[in-house]
């Protein structure tokens, strides 16, 4: 039986792991391939369901496949196993959360029955050039965070430099330094602007078999504890009406410790949902369709936020 070819996608919140995803399906799909996706979401909900039209999606909420849920990811690399013995999956992309540690998605795969079936193709480092730098700076962000970052990058296969529209010649070469002495030059480093890699480039570059991607070896099924303890996802329902010009200021004034916020919100005289992205400090609104039924809600994401600290969310944003 042909293994299963897997891609893991690593990367920070918001460093454009869904973008990159949709890009990967889109170009399988053309190459007629059947695609499996597991999507991670650290709270209850995945509020991006709508960008996987005529895709199978696995949702593995509440918790990283990383540590706290790497049960439910086994488990559920076993009901595919069944799948795939009925139809052939030709590849499995998985979206670990913006905080999950590569390594510990990859370990999972070493268990004897899905070694069988599986084979790492490449874990996939995501680096949002436009804050890289400035998230792995004492000044913004906590030493678990800084902690985080490095390890995400140091334990890829290879490396998307992403966004790089917006970034200078300048601060490019700057992130491409700092990315360098974090990795080992057996890694390729790539650039993609909105996750514009083509397929045949990351084949190319694959390491392969899992024994070989870098510092697997050293890293034997050990945990690293509280890397992500303090990164809470706190979700709020809301039924109202919003004004989109407030809600932009309100989501421009947010606390420094919310680094990533996306939710589903009716603009007031609209009759659709919109798709509302808050990542890299940038507020993004994307129009739904209108047949998009479900309800409002937003998800905050940050470090020891808390549902109070958004509690007057509502009376600051209705109209
Ligand atoms: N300017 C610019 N924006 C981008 C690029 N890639 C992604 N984005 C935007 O960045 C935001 C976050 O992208 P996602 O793909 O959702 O990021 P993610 O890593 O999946 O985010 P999490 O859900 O936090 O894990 C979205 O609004 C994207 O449209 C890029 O290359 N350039």
């Amino acid at each position: 039986m042909k293994k299963i070819a897997v891609y893991v996608l690593n990367g920070f919140l918001g460093s454009g792991k869904t973008t990159v995803l949709l890009k990967m399906i889109e170009q399988y799909k053309q190459e007629n391939k059947k695609v499996a996706v597991i999507l991670n979401e650290l709270g209850t909900v995945n509020v991006e369901t709508h960008l996987f039209k005529d895709q199978q999606l696995i949702e593995l909420l509440n918790g990283c496949i990383c540590c706290t849920i790497q049960d439910d990811l086994h488990e559920t690399l076993k009901a595919l196993v069944v799948q795939h013995e009925k139809e052939t999956i030709d590849v499995l992309l998985i979206e670990g959360t913006g905080v999950a540690h590569p390594l510990e998605i990859a370990e999972v795969f070493a268990f004897e029955d899905l070694e069988a079936v599986f084979e790492i193709e490449s874990i996939i480092g995501i680096v949002d050039a436009s804050h890289f730098l400035d998230y792995l700076s004492i000044f913004s962000s906590s030493k678990e965070i800084r902690t985080l970052l490095r390890e995400q990058v140091r334990h890829s296969s290879i490396i998307l430099l992403n966004k790089i529209d917006c970034v200078d010649d300048k601060q490019f070469l700057k992130i491409r330094k700092k990315v360098d002495s974090l990795i080992n030059d057996r890694v390729p480093v790539m650039t993609a602007t909105y996750g514009d890699i083509h397929l045949e480039e990351i084949r190319k570059k694959r390491f392969g078999r899992i024994e070989s991607l870098p510092s697997t070896s050293s890293h034997p099924h050990h945990h690293l504890g509280s890397h992500h303890g303090t990164i809470k996802m706190v979700k709020i329902e809301y039924g109202q009406m919003v004004d989109k010009r407030i809600l932009t200021t309100w989501l421009n004034n947010l606390p420094k410790e919310v680094i990533r916020a996306k939710g589903l919100i009716q603009f007031t005289g609209d009759s659709h949902l919109t798709h509302v992205q808050f990542a890299d400090k940038l507020v993004r609104y994307t129009a739904m369709d209108i047949n998009d039924e479900r309800k409002p809600m937003f998800v905050f994401i940050g470090k020891d936020i808390s549902k109070e600290m958004f509690q007057d969310f509502p009376h600051r944003i209705g109209v």
